[in-house]
């Protein structure tokens, strides 16, 4: 038998297949998620995401430590409000002094070398449950911009390091922008979601801060998964806008727009691995059907290999400490 070429001669034993890996997840790339809510001495599973909590600021600050101290740098905070805080316009976002202002500044001033990235979109705050202000059942796109704009602006001066826009509004990174530069804070980042779809795996997310909407769906500004040309249009947009990030939403299934983002854009790529992406895997392992972890490294080297540099994803603590063992 004379076979020139055997592939499986790179596949021989574990230090051979070490050797000739091409992606490496490691936990620099991963920014954990954690959801805040009103309260002391709080810690509540979502029940839809087992093992992940809802934190009040205290617990949340020794979750943080514990992470942080596993190698996790970069934490992307949610809040997660009672309905009577709530109103169309938003209100409660930029109110100085709100509970999720004081659980940055608080993050920052105990952890200075932390990175604490924030979430700009009116839907914890909505009233209506949507990203955008709401007239006659319609989302309005320019009105809400304004809203978008106090809010960065109150994130900032608390000492938020990167702002992410999920609101999937024209115009948006270019607006927040002008807005944080004009207030002298040139280095505060944006990561914007460029290309955030209306997936229907997002639905754990909206139960741990119970801010589905209200009516109708997201389709008039998140973007149909069945398109490709539209995230080009909108990475086109917001690398002009000065968007110092990328980020692709969901991940698992969108990993084609990741590649493509990453082969046109010179940015650092990042995706959401969302929330629904990880109740599949956990429910799956929790019945026995799959081998969790294995299932969880797969994903993730997967979601890097695809062109990810940065992965938000809610497996960070587990990755970080299945890494230490
Ligand atoms: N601004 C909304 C927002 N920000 C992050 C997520 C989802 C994150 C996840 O599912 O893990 C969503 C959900 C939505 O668009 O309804």
């Amino acid at each position: 038998m004379n076979i020139i070429r055997r592939p499986r001669r790179l596949r021989t034993n574990a230090a051979v297949r070490a050797l000739v890996e091409e992606t490496t997840v490691s936990v620099n790339d991963l920014i954990l998620p954690v959801f805040l809510v009103e309260g002391t001495r709080v810690k509540k599973e979502v029940a839809s995401m087992p093992g992940i909590y809802r934190h009040s600021l205290d617990n949340l600050l020794e979750e943080i430590a514990y992470c942080r101290d596993l190698g996790i740098k970069t934490f992307d905070i949610f809040p997660g409000l009672a309905e009577e805080k709530k109103d169309r316009f938003a209100t409660e976002s930029h109110r100085p002094g709100n509970m999720y202002l004081e659980a940055i500044h608080a993050v920052k001033s105990r952890f200075p070398d932390v990175v604490v990235m924030t979430d700009v979109a009116m839907d914890p705050y909505s009233s209506d449950g949507h990203d955008g202000l709401v007239e006659n059942g319609e989302i309005l796109n320019d009105e809400t911009l304004e809203i978008l704009g106090k809010m960065a602006l109150a994130q900032a001066q608390v000492g938020a390091d990167i702002l992410g826009p999920s609101d999937m509004m024209d115009g948006r990174v270019g607006y927040l922008r002008e807005i944080l530069d004009d207030n002298g804070f040139t280095n505060v980042a944006i990561m914007s979601y460029t290309a955030k779809y209306a997936s229907s795996l997002y639905s754990p997310f909206r139960d741990a801060l119970e801010s589905a909407p209200k009516f109708g769906d997201k389709k008039t500004y998140q973007m149909n998964p069945a398109n490709i040309k539209e995230a080009m249009i909108e990475a086109e947009l917001d690398y002009a806008e000065g968007a110092d990030y990328l980020m692709v939403k969901p991940a698992m299934l969108y990993l084609d727009i990741i590649k493509m983002l990453n082969d046109n854009f010179a940015l650092p790529i990042a995706a959401y691995n969302i929330s629904g992406e990880y109740s599949l895997i956990k429910a799956g392992a929790q019945n026995g059907w799959i081998d969790g972890q294995k299932v969880m490294l797969e994903t993730l080297t997967s979601i890097k290999r695809a062109g990810a540099k940065i992965i938000l994803t809610y497996f960070a603590k587990e990755f970080a400490e299945l890494q230490r063992k």
